[in-house]
């Protein structure tokens, strides 16, 4: 398999950008693709958000797989973390998301008012990796489109205050990610799912990849997508599979080409609600 390596510059300056505002903000929303909301986390939020309220939003989750959802939203609660999951495409929870910003800035609020503050603005701001849903949240809860909002990585490239009917306050900050992936299967997952351009990835070696992953968690999925029984998905390779669903669908050896339209059919929720990350033992906060 072939090593994804990404190293944008503007991931990296965002990433000192919103280290340099993070004391003018009160909430940290951190936006998690809810179908990999492992791999679709950044390894230093925790670092940076330092004991700033925090708040998770697993987005996408009318695409991820429901049981998953909740097993990561009891996963992710923390002390100082709150988390919510929603469908940002679908407007769904937004009242609930006005409502936990405030719960996680009632300390803040609460202190100002005391100093005779009448209410107060609560400032936040959104980070995740590229294509988790930030800029149509922001848009959600501006009331308007702010921001360009498209299904490729690494749209929002700006940074502005941007207000809302709520007594909230917006920075829009791009999508931070890793650097460097260390770990080849986080790569895959952020592929698979849209968080990488579809140019710097093999499209073959993630289709293979998600045929692994189904073939293990989603069988019946996948029989469906290739069209095949159960049993047959047993005595036929991961290539060969691939092969064989490139030529049923007429795009005879161009696996190519059927890998990048399997893939865009897995990212709208075209082979089922999936998810790729499951809650481990271990404290992921
Ligand atoms: N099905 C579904 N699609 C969503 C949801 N939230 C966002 N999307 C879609 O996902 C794509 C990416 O959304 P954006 O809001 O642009 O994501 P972003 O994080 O701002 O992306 P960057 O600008 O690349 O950092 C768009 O096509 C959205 O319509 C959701 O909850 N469910």
């Amino acid at each position: 398999m072939t090593k994804i390596q990404w190293y944008p510059g503007h991931m990296n300056k965002a990433r000192n950008q919103l280290e340099e505002k993070l004391n003018l903000i009160d909430v940290v929303i951190e936006v998690l693709d809810a179908r990999i909301p492992s791999a679709s986390r950044n390894p230093m939020i925790s670092e940076l958000v330092g004991d700033k309220p925090h708040l998770i939003i697993l987005n996408k989750t009318d695409l991820a797989d429901p049981v998953m959802t909740k097993l990561w939203q009891k996963k992710l609660q923390g002390p100082r973390t709150l988390v919510m999951a929603m469908d940002a495409q679908h407007n769904t929870n937004m009242q609930a998301l006005i409502t936990l910003i405030k719960k996680a800035a009632s300390e803040k609020v609460k202190k100002l008012e005391e100093r005779g503050a009448s209410n107060p603005i609560i400032r936040v701001c959104l980070v995740g990796v590229p294509n988790c849903g930030k800029s149509t949240i922001i848009n959600r809860l501006v009331g308007r489109n702010v921001t360009m909002t498209g299904d490729r990585p690494g749209v929002t490239k700006g940074q502005a205050w941007l207000k809302t009917p709520y007594g909230i306050q917006i920075l829009d900050t791009p999508g931070i990610l890793w650097p460097k992936f260390e770990d080849q299967e986080v790569g895959y997952k952020l592929a698979a799912f849209g968080a990488i351009k579809d140019t710097i990835f093999h499209a073959d070696d993630v289709a293979l990849f998600v045929i692994r992953q189904l073939r293990q968690y989603y069988p019946a999925y996948l029989a469906k997508f290739a069209n095949c029984t159960k049993d047959k998905l047993e005595n036929i390779g991961d290539t060969d599979l691939l092969l064989a669903m490139t030529q049923n669908n007429g795009m005879r050896e161009d696996y190519d080409r059927f890998s990048l339209f399997m893939l865009q059919r897995l990212r709208k929720g075209k082979l089922g609600r999936i998810s790729l990350d499951w809650p481990s033992a271990n404290n992921e906060n």
